[in-house]
């Protein structure tokens, strides 16, 4: 599903108007009656409605809903905000439409002063201040009216988006004056701020409505951001040839852990071996040897000198991927033959956790990276290797930024895990769920995508396809044992469910 900008959401306004042919009145009007719809079958019609409408098209939707209510026999009031005295062409019809209608008994234009209602418990609000059209924070009589609402024990069902809220960029947008929504209902799909964590508390619950926008318009919007779905992964995935050995499914090289971080080794060697690499071989420590023997029979160990921490750079020539950083520590004896093996390495490469951690306090070789490197960080890797971000927009920006520097890729871990790829596209991954928020889990993630490039698949595919596993296996894992309990190996348990479930 593509993710557009305000901007983008314009055009296809515009596209849906020209080629339906639809007017751009009736379009609002169609909008308005799925979103009135939608209102109406959460909340009947005994409960009090004050609607806020705004001067452009968000304030248009909300007086169209005002009046659909109120044909429904809803007892609605209604405050048209007209500060300016101008309102947008479809708004100011829907203002005398609204004058018109005979079963809205109070309507308010505010041109000025302005008397707040009393907002009480048991009342729902409508808040249509502004949709996607908002081009600056909130401020003034605005905010003042949005801390008043938000103050009030009345619920508020935001039309589109939560007024006050940017569609991208929050960065220094003022949280206080941002309606808290319990509700949003916005209209044909999520905007990108809603996919950061930050935001939730604004949103409340998200429903997306389908208004039946120009799907010509969808298709040929060239959108920078996508949300990864399961029809997106499932023609991804690579068969296994019925007369394939071992070594023709991918020979991975996975160099992890520490003497006490053995287990991100397992998890990582574990999870390469159940998402279907031939072949696993382990770097690790010598004393790592028993317990990785014991709990991985299926891996190849190839012990480093040391006894506690990685200390070699070795030839990769035999394998056809490398993922390393999983529990390697920040040993300077580790991070000087870690980065000659970055330099060294002949196949591709997911670098995760300590191996981040290491670039970040070695910032000089960030220059050194091969190209096609998939960088895994969470947030506070990120703002390790890349400096501190205000919010996740900055963070995202950054991460992007990084991708295309590197030509490489940086998936930035979360409730919506971004990956942002070297031409400039961020795809968010739309499965996963809070019981992933565990230690290990990122290990996990790692072996993954280590096995899918040791399969041969693209860097980009072996990324998407990752994620996406990683996240349905956490799901399958959640919808059996809850969030609460699971862990790192429960991923690992239901990766072979979460392909039998894309390949079904
Ligand atoms: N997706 C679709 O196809 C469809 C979308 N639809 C709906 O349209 C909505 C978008 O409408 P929109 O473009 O008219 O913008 P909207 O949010 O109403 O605000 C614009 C007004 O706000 C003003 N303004 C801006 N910032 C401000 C500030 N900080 N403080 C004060 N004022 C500020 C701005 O003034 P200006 O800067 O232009 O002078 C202008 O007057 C969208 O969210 C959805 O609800 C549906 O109708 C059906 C189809
Ligand atoms: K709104």
């Amino acid at each position: 599903m593509k993710i557009f900008t305000s901007a983008q959401i314009r055009e296809l306004d515009r596209y849906t108007i020209e080629h339906e042919p639809i007017q751009s009145i009736d379009l609002m009007e169609r909008a308005a009656s799925t979103l009135a719809r939608t209102i109406a079958n959460t909340w009947d019609s005994s409960v009090k409605v004050v609607v806020f409408a705004g001067p452009g098209n968000n304030g248009g939707d909300a007086l169209a809903v005002a009046r659909l209510l109120g044909e429904q026999g809803y007892q609605v009031a209604v405050f048209l905000f007209n500060i300016r005295g101008r309102l947008s062409p479809d708004c100011l019809i829907n203002k005398r439409r609204v004058q018109e209608c005979k079963h809205i008994k109070k309507f308010v234009e505010v041109t000025q002063e302005f008397d707040p209602p009393q907002l009480e418990k048991g009342m729902l609000v409508i808040d249509g201040l502004f949709g996607s059209g908002l081009n600056k924070p909130l401020a003034g009589g605005f905010a003042s009216l949005v801390k008043y609402i938000n103050a009030s024990p009345a619920e508020v069902v935001a039309i589109d988006m939560p007024s006050g809220l940017m569609s991208e960029d929050n960065t220094y947008n003022v949280s206080s004056n941002i309606i808290r929504a319990s509700v949003t209902l916005t209209l044909q799909q999520p905007k990108l701020s809603f996919l950061f964590p930050e935001n939730q508390q604004f949103i409340g619950r998200l429903r997306t409505l389908d208004i039946r926008l120009s799907q010509e318009g969808i298709s040929k919007i060239d959108a920078n951001y996508t949300v990864i779905e399961e029809s997106d992964v499932r023609p991804l995935l690579k068969d296994r040839n019925p007369f394939a050995h071992k070594g023709q499914m991918g020979h991975a090289l996975i160099m992890a852990g520490s003497y006490g971080m053995a287990g991100a080794a397992i998890l990582a060697t574990k999870a390469c071996l159940r998402a279907g690499a031939g072949k696993v071989t382990v770097h690790t420590p010598r004393k790592n040897c028993q317990i990785m023997q014991v709990a991985v029979p299926e891996a190849v160990l190839q012990l480093d000198h040391e006894e506690t921490i990685i200390t070699e750079a070795v030839d990769t020539e035999n394998f056809q991927a490398l993922g390393i950083g999983p529990g390697i520590g920040q040993n300077e004896a580790t991070a000087i033959p870690f980065i000659a093996q970055l330099r060294r390495a002949t196949c591709p490469i997911v670098a995760d956790a300590d191996a981040i951690n290491i670039l970040a306090s070695h910032r000089a070789w960030k220059q050194q990276l091969p190209k096609g490197i998939i960088l895994t960080p969470h947030a506070k890797e990120l703002d390790r290797l890349e400096g501190a971000s205000v919010d996740s927009f900055e963070r995202l920006t950054k991460a992007h930024q990084l991708a295309e520097r590197l030509h490489g890729y940086v998936i930035v871990k979360g409730r919506y895990t971004a990956i942002c790829m070297p031409d400039g596209h961020i795809r968010f991954n739309s499965t996963g769920n809070a019981g992933m928020a565990t230690a290990g889990s990122g290990d996990v993630l790692t072996g993954i995508i280590t096995a899918l490039l040791a399969r041969g698949y693209e860097p980009q595919h072996a990324c998407i396809v990752g994620v996406y596993l990683h996240g349905l296996a956490g799901d399958l894992a959640a919808r059996d044992l809850g969030e609460e309990s699971l862990t790192a190996s429960d991923i690992i348990d239901y990766l072979p469910r979460a392909f039998k479930r894309l390949k079904e």
